[in-house]
């Protein structure tokens, strides 16, 4: 059989990507949530009490439809990766890359010798169909794609040799850990973190690679995006689901709900 083709990675900086935050963590969620048509879901395993387990649960479940999965590890050890490929994870967004150095061990720990380090799961790992995609060894790398966040003061200092990096095939701005770190928490409008962000997104675009961002509120996802982002996550599922279970509750109780209540970071 054939290696399955990486979507997302395809259209990368092509195409605008919609996405949605992923942090309920079981197959089932994840298969409604691919049922609505976002590009990408992020699965996260930094924030969300996922496991190797429900990870692949999720993969499997998604599988079947357009939405193309992205896992962000809760750890960026190059054995947590290797396990990460081998159970057919294609595209990475690894958390708080600071340093080029940073970025190429990850390049390194997602490719085979003599690109990188990564061992050779084989027969064992859904990555290779149980050893049924033809040549997977040779042209596994030509369907993996790394997303580095660049979310912190030093990161963004460094954005433009992160994003020149070899092998990085994006970058990801994550607005709340940049405003905390910039000493602004909870209020990613701040000028400092605005301008950190329009810094970073040129760096990217010298670079030429893509640049994406979470933005759940629907006025800085468009404004993103005309900034240059092409693949912005529009949504988180949890906080999509407390907004509109409260705004059920509210109209029964007779209070109003706050307008942008889905739109939480
Ligand atoms: O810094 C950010 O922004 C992110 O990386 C996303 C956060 O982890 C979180 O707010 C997602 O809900």
């Amino acid at each position: 059989m054939k290696l399955p083709k990486n979507t997302f990675k395809a259209r990368l900086g092509i195409e605008k990507q919609y996405g949605c935050w992923a942090g309920l963590t079981t197959g089932y969620t994840a298969e409604i949530l691919a049922t609505i048509g976002y590009d990408w879901l992020l699965v996260d395993s930094e924030h969300a009490p996922n496991t190797t387990q429900s990870l692949l649960s999720q993969l499997q479940a998604v599988a079947p439809y357009h939405s193309h999965p992205i896992v962000r590890p809760e750890s960026s050890d190059k054995d947590n990766i290797k396990r990460l490929l081998d159970i057919g994870v294609q595209t990475l967004m690894i958390p708080m890359v600071e340093t080029a150095e940073q970025a190429k061990a990850l390049v390194s720990a997602m490719h085979y010798p003599p690109k990188g380090i990564r061992g050779v799961g084989g027969g064992l790992a859904r990555a290779t169909r149980w050893d049924s995609v033809d040549n997977y060894l040779n042209i596994a790398g030509d369907e993996l794609c790394l997303i580095v966040q660049i979310e912190s003061a030093l990161g963004v200092k460094n954005a433009a040799e992160i994003a020149n990096v070899d092998g990085v095939d994006a970058v990801f701005i994550g607005p709340a850990d940049l405003s905390i770190g910039l000493g602004h928490p909870g209020n990613p409008y701040h000028a400092d973190v605005q301008s950190s962000i329009l810094s970073v997104i040129d760096a990217t675009f010298s670079a030429e690679k893509a640049c994406g961002i979470l933005a759940p509120v629907e006025a800085d996802a468009r404004k993103y995006m005309e900034m240059g982002c092409s693949f912005v996550a529009v949504g988180i599922d949890i906080s999509l689901m407390r907004s509109a279970a409260k705004e059920n509750l509210n109209k029964y109780l007779g209070v109003s709900s706050k307008s942008n209540s889905s739109g939480t970071y």
